[in-house]
C-alpha cells in the first residue's frame, strides 16, 4: 500500500466508498478472524467496544484540526518533571522498540498531515516522550521504546510518567500481532500490572502475517491476559497503520476513554 492510497483511507467518508466487506474490515478488524472460526468459540471479549459507525464519525471530528480546535505537536520531554501539568485527559502509547507506536499515532493523525510524527525502520527512534495535544480534548503521547537502549530510558522516564502522571487515563500497550507475544512484552505485562493503573493492548502490523498466524497470537495473548492480568482491558484492539485497519475505532475508544464523545445506545463499551 503506497503513502498516497493509504491516505485515501484516512477518512470515515472514503471509506464508506469501499465494498461492504471490506469497510468492515477496516473498521471492525477482528471481523475478519471471526469469519475463520467456529461457532463454538466465545468471541464476545473481542467485541466488547464495538460503536455504531456514527459514533465513529463524531470521534474522527475530533481528529480534524479547526480554528477552535487546534492539533498540534506540543513538546517533548526526557524527564517527567519537564512536562508541564496538563488539565485535559491523557493517553500515551508504550511497547517494544520498533513494535509500530509513532506509526500508529501517526495513522491517528493522518486527517491533520501538518502534524509531523517521526517514524523510521530503525528501532530506538522515538527517545523523548512526545507530546500531542488534540484541541481541548485530550493529549496523546508517543513514548520511546523499550527492548533497545532500554532498560535505562524506559526506567527513568516512562516508568515514573506511568506512575505518577496525573491527567493520564489508559495506556496503550502494542504488541506486534505478527510475532505474537515476546519475553519483553511479558515483562511490560508485569510492570503494568504492578503500577495497578487501567490499560489496552493494541495489536499491531495485523498487516504483516497470515490470518492464521494472527489468530494463534491472537489466543495465546487472550490466554495471558485472562490468567496473569487484572487491569488490562479483556479487549485487545487489532491495528494495521499501513493498512489503516483499527484506526477509526481507535479513534472512537480513545474519545470515548477520555469523555470526549457520547456514545449513543446502540453501541456498548
Ligand atoms: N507492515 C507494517 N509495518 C509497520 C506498521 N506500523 C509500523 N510499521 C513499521 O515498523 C517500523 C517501526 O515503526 P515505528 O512506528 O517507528 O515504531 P516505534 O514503536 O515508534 O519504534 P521506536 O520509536 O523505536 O520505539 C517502521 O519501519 C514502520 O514502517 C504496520 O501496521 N504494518
Ligand atoms: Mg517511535
Amino acid at each position: 500500500v503506497s503513502r498516497l492510497s493509504a491516505h485515501k483511507l484516512a477518512s470515515l467518508q472514503s471509506v464508506t466508498k469501499l465494498s461492504p466487506n471490506k469497510v468492515q474490515s477496516l473498521l471492525y478488524p477482528f471481523s475478519e478472524l471471526n469469519a475463520y472460526l467456529d461457532r463454538s468459540v466465545d468471541t464476545t471479549q473481542f467485541q466488547l467496544f464495538h460503536p455504531s459507525v456514527e459514533d465513529m464519525i463524531k470521534a474522527e471530528k475530533l481528529f480534524c484540526s479547526s480554528p477552535s480546535h487546534t492539533i498540534d505537536y506540543y513538546i517533548s520531554a526526557e524527564r517527567m518533571d519537564h512536562i508541564p501539568a496538563l488539565r485535559q485527559p491523557e493517553v500515551c502509547f508504550i511497547g517494544r522498540s520498533n513494535v509500530g507506536k509513532s506509526s500508529l499515532i501517526k495513522a491517528l493523525f493522518s486527517l491533520t498531515p501538518e502534524v509531523e510524527v517521526r517514524v523510521s525502520k530503525t528501532p530506538g527512534h522515538t527517545k523523548k516522550m512526545n507530546f500531542f495535544r488534540v484541541g481541548k480534548a485530550f493529549t496523546i503521547v508517543d513514548m520511546p521504546g523499550y527492548g533497545h537502549r532500554a532498560p535505562k530510558d524506559f526506567v527513568d522516564m516512562v516508568e515514573p510518567y506511568l506512575y505518577t502522571r496525573k491527567n493520564l487515563v489508559r495506556t496503550f500497550l502494542l504488541v506486534d500481532g505478527s510475532v505474537g507475544l515476546q519475553k519483553a512484552d511479558l515483562i511490560a505485562l508485569e510492570m503494568c500490572e504492578d503500577i495497578k493503573r487501567p490499560y489496552v493492548i493494541l495489536v499491531t502490523k495485523i498487516d504483516k502475517c497470515g490470518q492464521g498466524t494472527l489468530l494463534t497470537n491472537l489466543f495465546n495473548l487472550q490466554e495471558v491476559v485472562k490468567t496473569q492480568t487484572s487491569c488490562c482491558f479483556p479487549q485487545p484492539f487489532l491495528v494495521s497503520s499501513l493498512r489503516f485497519l483499527g484506526i477509526y475505532l481507535l479513534r472512537c475508544f480513545i474519545s470515548h476513554l477520555t469523555g470526549s464523545i457520547k456514545l449513543t445506545n446502540t453501541s456498548q463499551s
